[in-house]
């Protein structure tokens, strides 16, 4: 079980064995048998989850592969605060694109709910669900056109069809954010670095102000300064109405609060504080 998470927040009453905590008044009942300092990680965990914009409760996810279920994540859960990037690292094939595609809806669980600010997934339509917890591939995935085509391209969909696209004053300042002023909204996408790219396909999911920003190696193919680029704006996004989980298989960039490890369908945790890392 991943530190810091197997709660019920909207019940009032933490998932883990024998707690009576409830942490919406931040009070502890009981805990029975927990020794003093198993109470205040208990309380801490509660709190955590009070705490948390996203959360994830005993999912499990397979795939079918010649007759037999192939398990990539088995019963986990996981809470991702306001305001914080979280790194989701492992190695390659154990799971990690397909844990950030079912939190986006965009594939079956075999267990589990999601919860966005308390609310759980199955209230969503699942297109709405996606505005708000927004998947950015690995591949910078622009249309052919400018700038401006590839930032209001969103508005062009029917699921957001009532909304009013961002003027190019709103669109500037989003380029000035990411250090791309000089790129201007006219640019012809083909013209764009690598590095510019990313962060275009990344000020495209900003535009729609998403709370949950889910990354899939936007940064793999990117030179370091371009990487740390990504890294900054992303980090510059958060507030606190949103949170990051990024899947990276570069060395820590210092903006995650903590990393999620997945190997053998099991999520471990370790906070940057824990790791000693830059915050
Ligand atoms: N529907 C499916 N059918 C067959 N195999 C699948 C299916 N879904 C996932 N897989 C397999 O599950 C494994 C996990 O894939 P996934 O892309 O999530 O891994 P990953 O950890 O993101 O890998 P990488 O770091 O290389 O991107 C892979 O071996 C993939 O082929």
């Amino acid at each position: 079980m991943v530190v810091g998470i197997a709660l019920r927040l909207h019940h009032g009453q933490c998932l883990r064995q024998s707690c009576r905590h409830d942490p919406h008044n931040l009070r502890l009942h009981q805990c029975i048998g927990f020794s003093a300092r198993s109470r205040a990680r208990c309380l801490d965990r509660c709190y955590h989850v009070r705490m948390s914009l996203f959360h994830a409760e005993h999912i499990t996810l397979s795939y079918r592969c010649g007759g037999e279920a192939v398990t990539l994540l088995h019963d986990e859960s996981f809470a991702l605060e306001a305001g914080s990037v979280y790194d989701l690292v492992g190695p390659s094939g154990v799971g990690k694109s397909t844990l950030l595609r079912a939190c986006a809806l965009m594939m079956e669980r075999d267990t589990g709910e999601l919860y966005l600010d308390g609310h759980p997934s199955s209230g969503f339509q699942p297109a709405a669900w996606r505005r708000e917890v927004c998947l950015v591939p690995q591949q910078a995935s622009l249309v052919a056109g400018t700038v401006r085509d590839n930032l209001v391209l969103p508005w062009k969909l029917k699921v957001n069809a009532e909304m009013r696209s961002p003027s190019d004053d709103e669109l500037a300042c989003l380029l000035e954010a990411a250090d791309l002023s000089e790129v201007g909204l006219a640019r012809d996408v083909s013209r764009l670095s690598g590095g510019q790219a990313a962060r275009v396909a990344l000020l495209r999911a900003f535009a729609t102000r998403p709370h949950v920003l889910l990354l899939d190696e936007v940064d793999a193919a990117l030179d370091d300064d371009s990487a740390l680029a990504v890294g900054r704006l992303v980090h510059s996004f958060m507030n606190a109405r949103t949170t990051c989980l990024r899947i990276r298989h570069r060395a820590s960039d210092g903006f995650a609060s903590g990393t999620f490890a997945l190997s053998d369908g099991v999520l471990s945790f370790a906070s940057a504080a824990e790791d000693g890392a830059i915050l």
